[in-house]
């Protein structure tokens, strides 16, 4: 049984993995007894025989608080790999360069489903990009899987990549251990971290946020206080877990916007122990502790943050992810669904489960909508229709699971997304009900 039991709803999980809690804690782990070297990172001979090797998710003077790296012990570094070589792929995009124009129309996309058969690597497609990797920015991406990994691990150098399941759970091994994670609950792989996708249903489904920018960390609270929202202790980072096996291996790379591939004769999954700050969690939604009006009106969605990556400019997130899960609504004399809005900043969408509150017919699980920087949406006019004539009592929002990515800047859709992907035609239609009912 894991550690989330079986009260909290959503995602009865999965398999007797055990993990490290506390979001950015200082985590030691050993797979072998006395592996982690003591009192020091490098002794003239780690334990074992390992090697050792640090891995930074910050520059070394980084100030304290933002400061992250973690010290592998292994069978062997991994700077044994053999020459890489560009690897082909049919939609992975990345960085505004790779984008097409923005048409300033809301957009919206149905559930994608894979024509052809693949792993997590060959089903990604990306919806929308910005920034360029090395400096900043964001992708929003789908995949789509029907076979493991198994002897294929992928190294993103240009991101850290921000799993949401939406059908099928994943196993991911990742260079510090393996974590499960199933639809309801979210997995965060630093950037540089070697890791794999193997499927427990058969197949899998969902998003993926590649985050160009600062690492994501949870928000501030300010007066909400010292608790609440996402809190940092149900972060779970894996164990130190090693492949025993012998073989080859084909290690996928994500560098400079382009995609590579080398064959190794050995598991990068050979990390015997380590200790750091910097790690691969997941997080089960289902924690999450909303807050919300106790009296009157809509608050701004950023009060549903979980994780924030800051750009340089206070407040003005790189791309934060944000999600809508159940809740009670009781606001009085109040619209609860979305305002109708224009937000400099540029909002994708996705729904994991369920109905979302301002379309709840049109936005489909699995499906996927752009609201870009400054183009106009809200709800629909079904939406609009019911909420204004609704007899407001309280009323639980459940089973249901929305989320955002929120980020400063325009993002540009692919031609996948803009051809290829699930496109609606006639999206802004939904909002053509809305009449004119002023009377003087
Ligand atoms: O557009 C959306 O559906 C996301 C959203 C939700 C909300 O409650 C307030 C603003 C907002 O952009
Ligand atoms: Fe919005």
């Amino acid at each position: 049984m894991s550690k989330f039991g079986a009260h909290m709803g959503t995602t009865e999980l999965i398999t007797e993995l055990t993990y490290l809690t506390g979001f950015g804690n200082q985590h030691s782990s050993e797979a072998v007894a006395g592996a982690l070297p003591i009192g020091r990172n490098s002794p003239q001979r780690a334990p074992h025989g390992l090697y050792a090797e640090l891995l930074s998710g910050s520059a070394f003077t980084a100030p304290r608080a933002a400061n992250q790296r973690t010290w592998l012990y292994r069978r062997r570094p991994s700077v044994v790999v053999g020459g890489y070589a560009p690897l082909a792929h049919a939609g992975w995009k990345t960085g505004a360069a790779q984008g097409e124009h923005a048409p300033p129309d809301p957009l919206r996309w149905g559930p994608w489903l894979a024509a052809t058969e693949g792993d997590f690597v060959d089903g990604l497609r990306s919806y929308a990009v910005n920034g360029e990797p090395g400096l900043g920015g964001m992708a929003a991406l789908a995949y789509a899987a029907t076979r493991d990994m198994g002897r294929r691990a992928l190294v993103n150098a240009d991101a850290e990549m921000l799993i949401v399941p939406q059908q099928g759970r994943l196993r991911l091994t990742t260079e510090l251990g393996r974590l499960d994670v199933a639809p309801g609950m979210i997995a965060l792989v630093p950037r540089g971290l070697a890791f794999k996708v193997d499927l427990l249903d058969g197949s899998a489904r969902g998003y993926v946020c590649e985050n160009h920018g600062a690492a994501f960390r949870l928000p501030e609270l300010g007066p909400i206080g010292s608790n609440g929202l996402a809190n940092p202790r149900d972060f779970e980072a894996p164990v130190a877990w090693f492949d025993g096996a012998a073989g080859e291996y084909e290690v996928v790379k994500r560098y400079g916007g382009r995609l590579w591939r080398a064959t190794q004769g050995h598991s990068p999954f050979n990390v015997v122990a380590w200790h750091g700050n910097l790690a691969p969690y997941r997080w089960d939604t289902a924690r999450f502790m909303a807050i919300n009006t106790v009296s009157f009106d809509h608050p701004d969605p950023s009060i549903f943050t979980v994780l924030t990556s800051p750009s340089d400019t206070p407040g003005w997130a790189n791309v934060d992810f944000v999600i809508f899960p159940p809740r009670w609504m009781v606001a009085e004399d109040t619209f609860r669904p979305p305002w109708y809005h224009r937000n400099v900043m540029s909002e994708f969408m996705g729904l994991v489960l369920g109905q979302y509150d301002a379309k709840p017919e049109g936005f489909k699980p699995g499906g996927a909508s752009l609201h870009n920087s400054y183009v106009p949406h809200g709800p629909d006019s079904e939406a609009f229709d019911k909420a204004s004539g609704a007899h407001l009592q309280p009323h639980k929002l459940d089973h249901t699971l929305a989320f955002m990515f929120e980020t400063r800047w325009p993002l540009l859709p692919t031609a996948w997304a803009l051809s290829d992907a699930p496109l609606e035609t006639s999206y802004a239609d939904c909002w053509q009900g809305l009449k004119d009912d002023f009377n003087a």
